[in-house]
């Protein structure tokens, strides 16, 4: 029996069972089952590589936004509105075979947009370009899901349950869940707050599915066992999400106005060219993207071009400030100066882990490096730092 089918005939067994107390315990099971076969499904092909001709795209700039959607919903034409870079877009479905990127210029960043061919029902399995597109998903930083508006809106959930099926969760965190494997001691499971959708019997019985018989689980939170079946796969990708309804202007204010309402969603008009403000700054947002200035000591800020730091690439720290500026600054760090939204005075002194903030400006100082050491020190030679000190004494006896 392959795969597809072992899933359908679980399928087949969970909507027959009835849900009660009773066979709680047997449909977590089946649970942790179904999403075993699921990350056998993704395993990719034999001989297969990365994602495959024509999607395997470098990635470029700040972050990286994929554009996903049904056929024909206006992804193309959104690409070439955003970028300025050419998509072809036509009235037929599948027009966009590849993955096709351009880029964003927004507030000092560079922001890499990623045209893909439109998915469909089905593509988690593999339909249509499915999996090569999914692969693209999987590297973005942030998803703009587009939906035809005047289409129904039950789209966005299908779309959302196929992402959901390959590993991807969409605007969520990962499920605060210790969870660690054992060599002896049976399953202990422990919280720090009431547990009312799983309990210890449930997480024995999903483990048991892993074959895992020894481990400690540790909930901060109040969670599913689909939650801790995440927990244990640990692939998966958690990315954040936002809802493009395109095409909005053949709907009327009213529909318009309810799309606003819901969370995470844009409405905007790619060829009307509606609303592509509101969708950069809701893009923006969405990225959390930090800009830091950098200032050379007695200098102004390099206020051209930022340093730009993610959590989703890294962190925001002072300490991942520097391993972008140099490889070896980290080392060569003393403390650094923060003026901007992150320090509490003007300047603050701060380590490698203070956090950062949007348009922070930063200066660097470096330990004394001796004298004798290469160009990288203040003193090039090991002359020129008593001739310094002679100059100012020859400067201040002339002004005595
Ligand atoms: N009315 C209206 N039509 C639009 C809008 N944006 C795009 N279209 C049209 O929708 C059709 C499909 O646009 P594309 O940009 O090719 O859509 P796509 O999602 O890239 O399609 P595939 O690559 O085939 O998946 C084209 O005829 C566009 O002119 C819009 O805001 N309003
Ligand atoms: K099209
Ligand atoms: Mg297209």
């Amino acid at each position: 029996m392959g795969i597809h089918e072992k899933i359908k005939e679980i399928d087949f067994e969970m909507a027959r069972t009835q849900k009660n107390k009773a066979t709680e315990y047997h449909l977590g099971q089946l649970k942790a089952r179904r999403a075993k076969l699921l990350t056998e499904l993704q395993a990719p092909a034999k001989g297969s590589g990365g994602a495959g001709e024509g999607f395997d795209v470098q990635k470029y700039g700040d972050g990286r936004v994929a554009l996903i959607g049904f056929p024909s919903v206006g992804k193309s034409t959104l690409l070439t509105v955003l970028t300025g870079t050419k998509s072809e877009a036509a009235a037929y479905e599948f027009t966009t075979l590849t993955c096709i990127p351009g880029v964003i210029h927004y507030n000092d960043a560079k922001i890499q947009l990623l045209d893909l061919p439109g998915i469909i029902e089905g593509a988690a399995q593999g339909k249509g370009r499915g999996r090569q597109v999914i692969a693209v998903c999987k590297s973005a930083d942030l998803l703009l899901m587009v939906l035809d508006a005047s289409k129904p809106h039950a789209h966005k959930e299908i779309l959302s349950a196929e992402l959901e099926s390959v590993g991807i969760r969409l605007n969520r965190r990962p499920p605060g869940i210790y969870f660690k494997k054992r060599k002896t001691g049976g399953v202990s499971v422990s919280s720090t707050c009431p547990l009312t959708q799983i309990d210890d019997k449930m997480c024995q019985r999903v483990l048991a599915e892993y074959k895992i018989h020894n481990a400690e689980l540790l909930f901060r939170e109040d969670c599913t066992a689909d939650d801790l079946i995440d927990v244990i796969e640990g692939n998966r990708r958690y990315i954040s999400c936002l809802y493009v309804y395109n095409k909005v202007d053949v709907c009327s204010i009213e529909e318009v106005d309810t799309i606003a309402r819901l969370p995470n969603a844009v409405p905007a008009s790619a060829g009307t060219r509606l609303n592509m403000d509101g969708l950069l700054a809701g893009m923006w947002d969405k990225m959390a993207l930090v800009r830091v200035y950098t200032k050379r000591v007695g200098g102004k800020p390099d206020f051209a071009e930022p340093v730009v730091l993610s959590q989703d690439r890294g962190g925001t720290a002072v300490e991942h400030l520097c391993q972008q500026i140099h490889k070896t600054l980290v080392a060569d760090f003393s403390y650094a100066l923060v003026w901007g939204r992150s320090s509490k005075h003007y300047p603050q002194r701060c380590g490698l882990t203070h956090v950062l903030q949007d348009e922070d400006v930063v200066q660097i100082v470096k330990k004394k490096v001796s004298a004798s050491t290469d160009g990288r020190g203040r003193f090039k030679t090991k002359s020129d730092a008593p001739l310094k000190i002679a100059d100012r004494e020859k400067k201040a006896a002339l002004k005595t």
